[in-house]
C-alpha cells in the first residue's frame, strides 16, 4: 500500500468517525455540537472520496444511512414504505443539473415540479386505519420507527378522524415543529426560571417527542405540517393534490407551495423565500423541490437513501464580518475559565450580536486570534452565534495571539487542568469572587431555593456590604442591613426576607441541588434525596454504598464524598441547618411517591433498564419487589422473554402487565432520574 493511499484510508476512517459522533449528537443527544452547513460540509467531503476510491468505502458508511437506530424505548414500528431522505445542495449549479436529469429521463413528458419549504423539526408518519388516527412513528433509521403517539397527541393538534376519508388505510408524513414564536415564549420563560435554554426549535422539538416522561411535555405546543400522502394503492395523480387533501382533512400545510414548470421559477422562488423566509412563523432552512406527478416520480425511482424525484436547495447559515475587539475570561461557579471573544455587533438573523463563547483552551490555541482580526460569524437556527473563520490576509502585522492566561483573572491563581480535560479551573473555591457570588446566584435560583427577590445585583450590593459571603449568611439579614442597601425602600426590604424565610420550606432535594456540588443537577439531586432520606446519612455515605446508585459512576461519587469531607462545606451545612433549611426528606414527600405500598413482580430482560437498574427505580417508586403473582401484587412489568406462566397467571387474576414504557410513565421516570 502507498503512503498515499494509507493518507486517504485515514481521512476516510476519521470523517466516517466524526460524522456518525455528530449524528449521535444531533439524533440522539438532540444538541448538535456543530452547524447544520459544517456537517453537510463533512458528508460531501466524504461522500466526495468514496465515488473517488470506492474500495475504501466503510461499510456502513454514514452517507448510505438515514436517521439514527430507534430509541428502542417504545414498540418498533415498520414502514411499509421506508421514510427516506433527501438529496440537497448549497449550489444552484446543482438544481439546474436536477432538472435536466429528470428531463432527460422523461424527455417526452412535460415535467413540472412543487417547490415547498424545507421545514426545520422532526419527521413523523401519521397512520390512518378506517379513517382514524391509529399511531404516529417517528422515522427512525428509515425502516422502522419509535410510537411515540400519546407523546405526540399530548402537544401538537392532529386530525385524529378523517370523515370522508376515500381509503380504508393511508399515511400522512410531515414535520413536527416548534413555531418561532412558541419557541421564544417557551426559553423567555425558562430564563425567568434560571432554566437552561434550548438552542433551536428543532432541538425541543426532538426532545419533547423523545421525552420519557409524558408530563414534561405538557405545555410544549408544537405544530405539524403535512408534506405528502401516501396510499396503498394509487388515488391521486399530483403531488399537489395530495397537499390540497391534506389542507381538506384539516392538517396544517404551509400554504406558501408553488409549482414551477422550469428552472428559472424555481430559481425565482428559492430567491424569494431567501429574502423573505424570516418573515415565516416557523424557521426554513431550504426549499424541497418535487417532481409533480406521481406516475414520474415512480419512473424516476429512488436510491437507498434519497427519491430521486426530489432534492433540497438548502439555505446557507447568515454569516456577518465583523472586527474582534477582545477576548474575556469568564470564571463560573465551579471555576471553569472560558473565553468570551467580544466583538463590533452585527446583525445576524435579526437580532444583534457582539459576543461569541469559544468553549475551552484547546479551541483557543488552534485558532490564534489576534485582537483586530476581521473575523467570520455564523448565526443558523441557532440562538448561540459562532466564529466560524478568522480572514488572515487582514491581519495587521507586529500583533501577539492571544494566549490562555496562566492565573485566574480574578483572583490571580494559578489555574489547574486535570489530565485529559480541556478545562482550567481556577482552584481557588474560598476567595474566588466570581466562584463565590456564581454559587450564591445558584443557591437562589428559581430551580433551587427560589429566592426571586434577589438576583445578580442584590448579590453584589449585599457581598459589597461585607453582609452576604455564603448561602447561609442570608438567612442571618436582619431588616436594618438590608434598608442600608441601594435601592431598598421598607417594603422591598421586608419582601426579600419574607422570600428568604419562606425559601426555608424548600424540600430536601432542593436544598441538596441548591449546594452547587459538581455534577449534582436537580434530577440527581432528586436521587439522592429519595435513596439517603436526610443529609446526615449523605453525610456518611461510603464511596462505595454512592457507586451502587446506578446513576452514578465513579467520578460523580468521588466529588460528592469529597465536598461533604471538605470542613468548609460541613460549617456552611452546619449553619444552614441551624437556619431551618428542610435537612431530611418529608414524610408526606414519601407518601406521594407514584408507586407507595404497591406490590410488583418483574419477568423478562429489558431494552431500556438493566434488571438491576429496574428494580432499583421500583425501590425508588416506594414500590416492594416480590417474585411470585398473588391476588396482593398490583403490576407485573414484562419485558422481552418474559415468563409465559407468569403472564397467564397475571391475566386469570386482572394484574395489569406494564411494558418498560409503561412503567416509565407510571413512575414519572424523568422526575425520579433512576438510571
Ligand atoms: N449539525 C449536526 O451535527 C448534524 C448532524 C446530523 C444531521 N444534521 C442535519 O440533518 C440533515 C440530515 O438529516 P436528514 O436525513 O433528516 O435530511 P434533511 O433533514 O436534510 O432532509 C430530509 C428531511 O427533510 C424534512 N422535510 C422538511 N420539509 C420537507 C418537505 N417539504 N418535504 C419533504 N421533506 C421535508 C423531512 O423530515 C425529511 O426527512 C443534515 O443535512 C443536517 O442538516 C446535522
Ligand atoms: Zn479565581
Amino acid at each position: 500500500m502507498q503512503a498515499s493511499d494509507k493518507a486517504i484510508i485515514n481521512e476516510i476512517k476519521a470523517l466516517t468517525d466524526l460524522i456518525r459522533h455528530h449524528n449521535f449528537c444531533y439524533f440522539q443527544k438532540n444538541a448538535a455540537e456543530i452547524s447544520d452547513y459544517a456537517y453537510d460540509q463533512l458528508v460531501e467531503r466524504l461522500v466526495q472520496l468514496e465515488k473517488t476510491y470506492p474500495h475504501f468505502k466503510e461499510p456502513n458508511s454514514p452517507t448510505e444511512t438515514i436517521g439514527e437506530k430507534p430509541s428502542y424505548r417504545s414498540p418498533l414500528v415498520h414502514h411499509p414504505l421506508p421514510m427516506l431522505s433527501l438529496a440537497k445542495t448549497y449550489s444552484e449549479a446543482e438544481i439546474v443539473q436536477f432538472v435536466a436529469r429528470v428531463k432527460k429521463i422523461a424527455p417526452d413528458l412535460s415535467i413540472s415540479f412543487v417547490c415547498e419549504p424545507k421545514i426545520d423539526g422532526v419527521a413523523l408518519c401519521i397512520r390512518y386505519e378506517s379513517g382514524k388516527l391509529v399511531a404516529i412513528v417517528t422515522r427512525g433509521d428509515g425502516t422502522a420507527g419509535d410510537d411515540i403517539t400519546q407523546r405526540a397527541l399530548q402537544c401538537m393538534q392532529l386530525p385524529t378522524v378523517i370523515e370522508d376519508a376515500p381509503l380504508a388505510s393511508f399515511e400522512v408524513r410531515g414535520e413536527a415543529f416548534m413555531s418561532k414564536a412558541s419557541f421564544k415564549a417557551f426559553n423567555d420563560k425558562r430564563k425567568k426560571e434560571g432554566k437552561p435554554l434550548w438552542a433551536n426549535p428543532r432541538n425541543i422539538t426532538a426532545g419533547t417527542l423523545n421525552a420519557l416522561d409524558i408530563d414534561l411535555v405538557e405545555g410544549r405546543q408544537l405544530a405539524f405540517y403535512g408534506y405528502s400522502l401516501y396510499t396503498p394503492k394509487p388515488f391521486l395523480a399530483t403531488h399537489q393534490e395530495a397537499l390540497a387533501w391534506l389542507a381538506k382533512w384539516g392538517f396544517s400545510t404551509l400554504p406558501i407551495y408553488k409549482v414551477c414548470k422550469d428552472v428559472s421559477a424555481i430559481m425565482t422562488y428559492i430567491h424569494y423565500w431567501a429574502e423573505h423566509k424570516n418573515e415565516l412563523p416557523v424557521g426554513i432552512d431550504g426549499i424541497v423541490i418535487k417532481v409533480n406527478e406521481f406516475d414520474q416520480q415512480q419512473l424516476l425511482g429512488a436510491t437507498a437513501k434519497a427519491p430521486r424525484w426530489a432534492i433540497a436547495y438548502k439555505y446557507q447559515p447568515e454569516t456577518a464580518h465583523s472586527t474582534l475587539e477582545n477576548i474575556t475570561f469568564q470564571v463560573g461557579r465551579s471555576g471553569v475559565v472560558t473565553p468570551v471573544a467580544h466583538f463590533k455587533p452585527v446583525v445576524l438573523a435579526g437580532t444583534y450580536v457582539s459576543r461569541a463563547s469559544l468553549y475551552n483552551a484547546e479551541e483557543l490555541a488552534r485558532r490564534a486570534f489576534h485582537v483586530g482580526d476581521t473575523i467570520l460569524i455564523e448565526k443558523g437556527g441557532d440562538i448561540i452565534p459562532k466564529i466560524v473563520g478568522i480572514n488572515l490576509a487582514h491581519r495587521k502585522a507586529a500583533q501577539q495571539p492571544i494566549l490562555f492566561p496562566q492565573s485566574c483573572p480574578a483572583c490571580a491563581t494559578p489555574l489547574y487542568r486535570a489530565a485529559g480535560e480541556a478545562i482550567y479551573y481556577c482552584p481557588n473555591k474560598q476567595r474566588c469572587l466570581p466562584q463565590l457570588k456564581g454559587l450564591l446566584l445558584h443557591f437562589v435560583q428559581r430551580r433551587a431555593m427560589a429566592i426571586d427577590a434577589i438576583g445578580p445585583k442584590t448579590i453584589d450590593a449585599l457581598w459589597e456590604a461585607k453582609l452576604v459571603q455564603t448561602a447561609a449568611d442570608l438567612y442571618k439579614l436582619r431588616y436594618e442591613d438590608v434598608i442600608q442597601l441601594a435601592g431598598f425602600q421598607a417594603l422591598s426590604a421586608r419582601k426579600l426576607l419574607a422570600n428568604i424565610q419562606s425559601s426555608k420550606a424548600r424540600p430536601f432535594d432542593r436544598v441538596l441541588f441548591a449546594l452547587g456540588i459538581k455534577h449534582v443537577g436537580d434530577t440527581l439531586a432528586k436521587t439522592l434525596a429519595l435513596h439517603f432520606a436526610c443529609m446526615e446519612r449523605l453525610q456518611q455515605a461510603p464511596l462505595s454504598e454512592l457507586l451502587a446508585i446506578p446513576t452514578i459512576g465513579a467520578t460523580i461519587a468521588q466529588h460528592i464524598v469529597a465536598y461533604f469531607q471538605d470542613p468548609d462545606q460541613q460549617a456552611l451545612l452546619a449553619d444552614l441547618q441551624s437556619a431551618g433549611l428542610q435537612f431530611s426528606l418529608q414524610q408526606q414527600a414519601i407518601a406521594e411517591l407514584p408507586l407507595s405500598a404497591k406490590k410488583i413482580v418483574i419477568s423478562g430482560t429489558f431494552h431500556y433498564f438493566t434488571r438491576e437498574a429496574l428494580m432499583y427505580c421500583i425501590e425508588q417508586a416506594g414500590a416492594t419487589l416480590v417474585t411470585s403473582i398473588s391476588a396482593k401484587v398490583d403490576y407485573v412489568i414484562a419485558g422481552q422473554k418474559a415468563g409465559p406462566a407468569k403472564l397467564a397467571k397475571a391475566k386469570a387474576l386482572a394484574i395489569p402487565i406494564l411494558g418498560e414504557q409503561d412503567f416509565m410513565n407510571l413512575i414519572r421516570y424523568e422526575s425520579l432520574s433512576c438510571i
